[in-house]
C-alpha cells in the first residue's frame, strides 16, 4: 500500500514491510498511532501542503509503538496564507560545502533514548536547525531580545550570537535591545543591537541588557511589541520568564500578529525540565569548586574544623550535587530534594563528629533551598516573595552554622572550629566558560534559525545532546529537580558515603523519615 500523509515526520519511520494510504486528516486518530501530536498544528504547511508517498512498516495495524510528537507552533497555523521564501543560507558561504546545509522536517529528536526493544517509543521534538524555507525577508525583520530574571553565565553570549546570527546567517539589521526585563518593554528605551555594539559582551558576565523579576504585563508587552513593529522576539530567561513567554505567545496568537516567540532557557538552578542542562551550569559548577576548595583547607588546617559552603538552588540542587561530585573534599550535601535531620541516629550531628574523629574536619555542602521546611518551623510566620513571586528563602546556612555550633560547644562540650562561606551570588555573575560559550551559540544560532522558519511559542534547548524546538507549554509544566531515586544520587552517597537520613529516629518521632519515603513514593521513576 502507499502511505501519503501531510506531516513533516514521515521519515521517521522504521524500514517497510508493506505500505499503505494514510489519510492526511485522520493521522493523529489512525489506529497505527504514529502520529500522537500532542500539539495537532493542522494548518502548519510542512503538514498541510506536502503530501508526499511514504513507506511504513505495518506488521500488526493494532500495535501502539507510542511514537509521540510534540511539535511547536508555527507562524500559518493563525496566518495560513505566509508566503515563505528559500532560505539565504543556501548562498551562504559558511555553509557552502556542508553536506545537508538544512535539519530535514521529518527529523525529530527522541526523548527517550534508553529502551528496550518492546518498549513504547515515546515522545520526540522537532529538530533545530536552519529550514529550507523561511518565513520572513531579511529586510522585513525587527527583532528584539530581552533577558528577566536572576543572573546566569552566558547571557551575553547568547545575546551577542542572537544578534551575530541574524546579521551574518540572514542579513539582518534591525535589531533591539529591551532593556531590564519585561518591564522595559513598556517602560525603557530600546538599545540599538549590532554585531560592533555586542562585539566584546560575551567576555563579561551579567547581562548587558539588564535584568527583573516581576512586571510582567502581558498587554502592555504585546501592544508594544505591535506598535514597535517588532516581528521576532527572543526571550532569555529561567522556567517564570519561559512562561512570561508562553502567554506573549498566546497573545500574539490571539491577535493575529506575524510575530515569531522563541524562548531561550536560562538558569543557574538548572531547574528547567526537558533539556538536558541550562548554559551556564558547568561554569557554576566550577567556580563552586572555588568554595569548596577554600572551605577545605581552611578546615584541614584546624582542629575539628568544620566547614560549610551555601550554594545556590531554590528547589533544585543540582549545583551542590555536581558541585560535590566533581571536588571529591565534600563530606556531605545537602539538597532541597532530600529532607534530613540533625538530632539522633542517622542524622547529621552523629556524621559530623564520626567525620571529625576519622579525619580530624568535615565539608558540608548545602544547597540555599535545602531544610526551609525546618527554618520555617523555627522562624514562623515568615512567607516574603520577590517581585515575580517566587518565595524569598531563610538562609539554611546561617541556621546549620548556628545549630552545628550550639550542638557541639554546649551539649557536647567540643571545640569545633567553624567556617561558613556563602559565594552564592560569585558563581553567577561570571563571565562562561570555553563550553558554555559554545553551548550558548549553538542555542542562539537554532533560535534563530526556528524564528527565521516560522515557527514560535517555543523554547530551543538540548534534549539527548541534539538541539530541538520544545513548545514553551511543555519545559513550564513541571520543574527538574534531582531524582532521589535516580542512580546519580546513589552516586552522590556513594562517593560522599554521608547518610541517606532514611532511618528514623526516636528524636524525630519518625517523621521525617515518613516525609522522605512519601516524597520518594510519589516521585515519577527515572533513571540516568
Ligand atoms: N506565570 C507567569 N506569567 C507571566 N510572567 C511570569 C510568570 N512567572 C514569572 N513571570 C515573569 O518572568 C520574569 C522572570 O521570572 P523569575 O521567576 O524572576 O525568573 P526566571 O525566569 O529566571 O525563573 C519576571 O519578569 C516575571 O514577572
Ligand atoms: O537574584 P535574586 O533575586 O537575589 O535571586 C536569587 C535566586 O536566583 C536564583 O539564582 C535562580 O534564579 P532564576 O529563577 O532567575 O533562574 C536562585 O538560585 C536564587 O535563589
Ligand atoms: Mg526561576
Amino acid at each position: 500500500m502507499d502511505l501519503s500523509i501531510s506531516s513533516p515526520f514521515r521519515g521517521a519511520f522504521p524500514a517497510p514491510t508493506s505500505t499503505f494510504i494514510l489519510n492526511p486528516k485522520s493521522r493523529c486518530s489512525h489506529s497505527l498511532n504514529f502520529f500522537k501530536h500532542r500539539n495537532s498544528y493542522s494548518k502548519n504547511p510542512l503538514f498541510s501542503r506536502q503530501k508526499i508517498p511514504i513507506r511504513a512498516q505495518v506488521s500488526d495495524p493494532a500495535v501502539d509503538d507510542g511514537f509521540v510528537i510534540d511539535d511547536v507552533p508555527h507562524l500559518t497555523d493563525f496566518l495560513p496564507d505566509l508566503p515563505s521564501y528559500p532560505n539565504p543560507l543556501q548562498n551562504s558561504q559558511a555553509y557552502a560545502i556542508v553536506k545537508q546545509t538544512f535539519v530535514r522536517p521529518e527529523d525529530v529528536v527522541a526523548q527517550k533514548i534508553v529502551v528496550q526493544k518492546d518498549s513504547s517509543r515515546g515522545e520526540h521534538f522537532r529538530r533545530a536547525g536552519p529550514c529550507e524555507k523561511v518565513y520572513f525577508k531579511s529586510e522585513e525583520v525587527r527583532a528584539c531580545i530581552v533577558t528577566c530574571g536572576g543572573l546566569c553565565p552566558g547571557i551575553n553570549t547568547v545575546i551577542r550570537e542572537i544578534v551575530c546570527g541574524l546579521n551574518y546567517m540572514y542579513g539582518v539589521d534591525d535589531i533591539l535591545g529591551i532593556q531590564g526585563g519585561y518591564r522595559g518593554f513598556y517602560s525603557k528605551n530600546t538599545l540599538i543591537l549590532t554585531p560592533k555594539v555586542v562585539n566584546d559582551i560575551h567576555k563579561r558576565g551579567g547581562t548587558f541588557l539588564l535584568t527583573s523579576r516581576g512586571g510582567h504585563d502581558t498587554q502592555k508587552i504585546v501592544d508594544n511589541i505591535q506598535d514597535r513593529g517588532i516581528n521576532q522576539v527572543y526571550i532569555i530567561g529561567g522556567d517564570g520568564t519561559q512562561r512570561g513567554a508562553s502567554r506573549i505567545y498566546e497573545e500574539v496568537e490571539k491577535r493575529g500578529l506575524k510575530v515569531a516567540v522563541a524562548g531561550i532557557p536560562k538558569t543557574i538552578d538548572n531547574d528547567i525540565a526537558v533539556i538536558d542542562k541550562s548554559f551556564g551550569f558547568d561554569t557554576a559548577v566550577e567556580e563552586a569548586q572555588r568554595a569548596i576548595n577554600a572551605a577545605h583547607v581552611e578546615v584541614e588546617s584546624v582542629e575539628n574544623g568544620i566547614g560549610i559552603v551555601k550554594l545556590m538552588g531554590r528547589y533544585s540542587g543540582f549545583i551542590a550535587m555536581f558541585a560535590t561530585l566533581a571536588s571529591r573534599d565534600v563530606d556531605c550535601c545537602l539538597i532541597p530534594e532530600s529532607p534530613f535531620y540533625l538530632e539522633g541516629k542517622g542524622g547529621l550531628f552523629e556524621f559530623i563528629e564520626e567525620r571529625l574523629k576519622e579525619n580530624g574536619h568535615i565539608v558540608i555542602v548545602v544547597a540555599e533551598g535545602a531544610g526551609q521546611e525546618y527554618l520555617a518551623q523555627s522562624m514562623q510566620g515568615i512567607d516574603e516573595k520577590d517581585a515575580s513571586g517566587n518565595r524569598l528563602l531563610l538562609d539554611v546556612g546561617l541556621w546549620l552554622t548556628q545549630n552545628i555550633k550550639d550542638h557541639f560547644t554546649k551539649e557536647r562540650k567540643m571545640a569545633i572550629n567553624m567556617k561558613y562561606i556563602d559565594p552564592t551570588y560569585m558563581i553567577r555573575a561570571i563571565p562562561s566558560n570555553a563550553s558554555d560559550n559554545i553551548y550558548c551559540t549553538l542555542l542562539a544560532q537554532s533560535a534563530v534559525h526556528g524564528a527565521m522558519a516560522g515557527y514560535t511559542g517555543f523554547t530551543v534547548g538540548p534534549v539527548n545532546s541534539r538541539h530541538a524546538y520544545i513548545p514553551i507549554s511543555h519545559v513550564t509544566e513541571t520543574q527538574n529537580t534531582v531524582k532521589l531515586t535516580d542512580r546519580m544520587w546513589a552516586r552522590l552517597l556513594a562517593s560522599t558515603n554521608q547518610p541517606s537520613f532514611l532511618n528514623c529516629d526516636e528524636s524525630t518521632g519518625g517523621k521525617v523519615c515518613k516525609d522522605t519515603i512519601d516524597l520518594i513514593n510519589n516521585m515519577k521513576i527515572t533513571s540516568i
